[in-house]
């Protein structure tokens, strides 16, 4: 089959998008490939890659393009017949491919072609170039600091043994190693002291500083998200008013979180940050929570913005679901500590915290700069939610049934959902959670906070956007049961009613909100006539603005378990798909799952559970390979 005959079928089939189509047209008119065999299969391998990299790939590796592992995207029977189209290539085939395309088109990274090949690895040249700018910035990062004695003793008063437990205080540990190294990386599930100690850390590293000049620290704790910024603004402030230093300190560490794209000075006119390698943010220490959420360009542009001797410190949760866009550089960081802590940072933990563990290497390697806090503060060990989280981590399907159909867990609720009617049955379980926030704006209630509080209560999490189970289709049965219930009423303006719950899906710097920011529609306080939107800032301020002046927006009483990272509810409803879709991941899950303080309910078949858990992809990057 030609090429052109293999992409009309791949377009008309809905397996490609317009744009892989012409993307794979433009690399072959520039190829010095002649046989049709070899044009068509070099057409596939560039749709596959520009799917693979829409997916969050930041590469494709070419021995893995095989049968089985392209099922999951096309089904079996497809890839089946797409195979037998390309004549059945093995991986030497796509190698030999590589070679004979011409090194106007693939090279080694010497000359800047449009791909790159490294190893059995392909990457268009943007991802590569970022990928290297990434691992050179960790790699130079290998670097230790003198251990004063002075740290030792604020690291005892901040983190006191209790007598009766010799276990490893892994918090005091993830201090430890931010005290010694200019980057520290720590991940940790949820309630597992990530803000506690990264409050203990900054009162660390403030007081030593006092020590030794005038002009203070300047930190900024930052964000991927709004909602992630407003959380980790609300619990670092909560944590550094607990901590037991003088007050002098805790004036010196900054409460409020910015996101990643304000910190770099994004503007809406302007691709360009502001703040870049050329014009360097002027800060000493920087912060960032929900790392896991950090894409490999914007890791890039992070770095590139950093000052030579900044600090970094990233914390975040490496189980959960990686950034939208391509690159998993956090995962890929937090992987690295199977090699073990170099014979060099034990000793150095060990005059810093007491506490001997074992070293695995003669080597110094970014190993030394991860720790994981694995002990939850916040769940107890009667706490369903977080065994289900643990359950689902270790991907012991079994358990987490068992788990579920206890009645031993008030805070876990699981319903089979086998037909239509008990999907009819859930959908209007989760509108009746909704009627708590709706009664107080009926109320005639102004207290806009206590209504955006009371519907941050709970929510409802799918896995799709499209479809019945997805995030369209369940706003729309939600918004009509509760029209039903007359709590809202849909004679719409435009669009608009009372009650309407809204998440915004694009950045907009001159309101100031940011891709998931919340709010909700309201009478305006200026004029009860008009409509307004309501959204608390993560300075707790509450802002409202007309509808029509809003960036692109959905409604937001359902929304995806991709949206949610970042926020937490008080109870969380999940609703997954009767058919399996390959964004049914563990990760997935186990992000919906952590979203939850303090109560849980999942709909779902039971096969669908199943292999969720026992679907977990690896995105494809080279990084690992790059850090030394
Ligand atoms: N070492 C500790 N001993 C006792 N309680 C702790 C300890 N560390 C944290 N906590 C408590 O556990 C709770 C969760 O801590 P924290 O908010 O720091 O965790 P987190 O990992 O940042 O949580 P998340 O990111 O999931 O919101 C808090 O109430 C905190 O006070």
């Amino acid at each position: 089959m030609g090429h052109i005959a293999l992409l009309d079928k791949l377009k008309s089939s809905g397996m490609i998008m317009p744009l892989d189509y012409h993307l794979a047209l433009f690399f072959i008119r520039q190829s010095k490939l002649t046989d049709s065999l070899a044009l068509s299969r070099f057409a596939f391998l560039i749709v596959w890659l520009n799917i693979e990299v829409r997916a969050g790939h930041v590469c494709i590796n070419i021995t893995q393009i095989t049968k089985h592992n392209l099922e999951y995207r096309f089904g079996r029977e497809y890839v089946t017949r797409i195979f037998s189209d390309l004549d059945e290539p093995t991986w030497h085939d796509w190698i030999k491919l590589c070679e004979r395309v011409g090194q106007n088109i693939i090279s080694d990274g010497s000359c800047l072609s449009p791909l790159i090949r490294n190893d059995n690895r392909i990457y268009f040249q943007r991802m590569w170039l970022y990928e290297k700018h990434v691992a050179a910035y960790f790699n130079s990062a290998l670097t230790c600091q003198v251990v004063e004695r002075q740290a030792n003793q604020l690291l005892n008063d901040l983190f006191p043994s209790t007598s009766a437990s010799h276990d490893i205080d892994w918090q005091k540990v993830a201090a430890a190693l931010a005290v010694i190294h200019p980057v520290a990386i720590i991940s940790g599930g949820p309630g597992t002291g990530k803000t506690t100690t990264i409050s203990k850390i900054l009162a660390v590293l403030v007081s030593m500083h006092q020590h030794d000049s005038l002009s203070p620290l300047r930190i900024v704790a930052a964000a991927p998200t709004g909602k992630a910024a407003a959380r980790l603004t609300e619990s670092l402030s909560k944590a550094i008013s607990t901590l037991p230093v003088p007050k002098s300190i805790k004036q010196r560490i900054p409460i409020e979180a910015l996101t990643l794209h304000r910190l770099l000075g994004a503007s809406s006119n302007n691709r360009q940050y502001r703040y870049h390698q050329g014009n360097p943010l002027s800060i000493d220490i920087l912060l960032i929570d929900e790392a896991s959420m950090i894409d490999l360009p914007m890791m890039s542009s992070v770095i590139a913005a950093l000052p030579n001797n900044a600090r970094l410190i990233l914390l975040g949760d490496k189980e959960q679901l990686s950034s939208v866009e391509a690159g998993a550089v956090f995962g890929d960081l937090c992987a690295q500590l199977q090699r073990g802590y170099s014979e060099q940072q034990v000793q150095m933990i060990s005059q810093l915290t007491g506490y001997v563990l074992e070293a695995k290497s003669a080597q110094v390697s970014i190993a030394d700069h991860v720790c994981l806090l694995q002990k939850s503060y916040r769940f107890s060990s009667e706490s369903g939610i977080g065994l289900l989280a643990n359950a689902i981590k270790a991907g012991r399907y079994p358990h987490v049934m068992t788990l579920l159909q206890s009645k031993n867990y008030s805070d876990l609720t699981f319903h089979e959902i086998s037909c239509r009617d008990q999907y009819q049955q859930a959908v209007e379980q989760c509108a009746n959670n909704y009627l708590n926030y709706l009664q107080i704006i009926i109320s005639k209630s102004n207290d806009i906070k206590t209504i955006l509080d009371s519907f941050a209560q709970f929510r409802l999490l799918c896995a799709l956007r499209e479809g019945p189970f997805g995030v369209l289709g369940l706003n729309e049965m939600i918004e009509r049961l509760l029209a039903q219930k007359k709590v809202i009423n849909l004679i719409k303006r435009d669009g608009w009613y009372i009650g309407r719950p809204i998440m915004i899906l694009k950045n907009s710097f001159s309101l100031g909100l940011f891709n998931g920011d919340i709010g909700i529609t309201l009478p305006s306080l200026d004029d009860a006539n008009k409509l307004k939107v309501y959204f608390l800032l993560p300075n707790g301020e509450i802002k409202g603005v007309a509808p029509f002046r809003l960036p692109e927006h959905e409604t937001a009483y359902a929304m995806t378990i991709h949206k949610s990272q970042g926020s937490e509810f008080g109870s969380v409803s999940i609703i997954l798909p009767n058919e399996y879709s390959p964004l049914l991941t563990r990760s997935l899950l186990y992000t919906a799952v952590t979203r939850a303080k303090n109560h849980i309910t999942l709909y779902s078949p039971y096969t669908i559970i199943e292999k969720t858990i026992n679907t977990q992809i690896e995105r494809q990057s080279g990084l690992a390979n790059l850090l030394i």
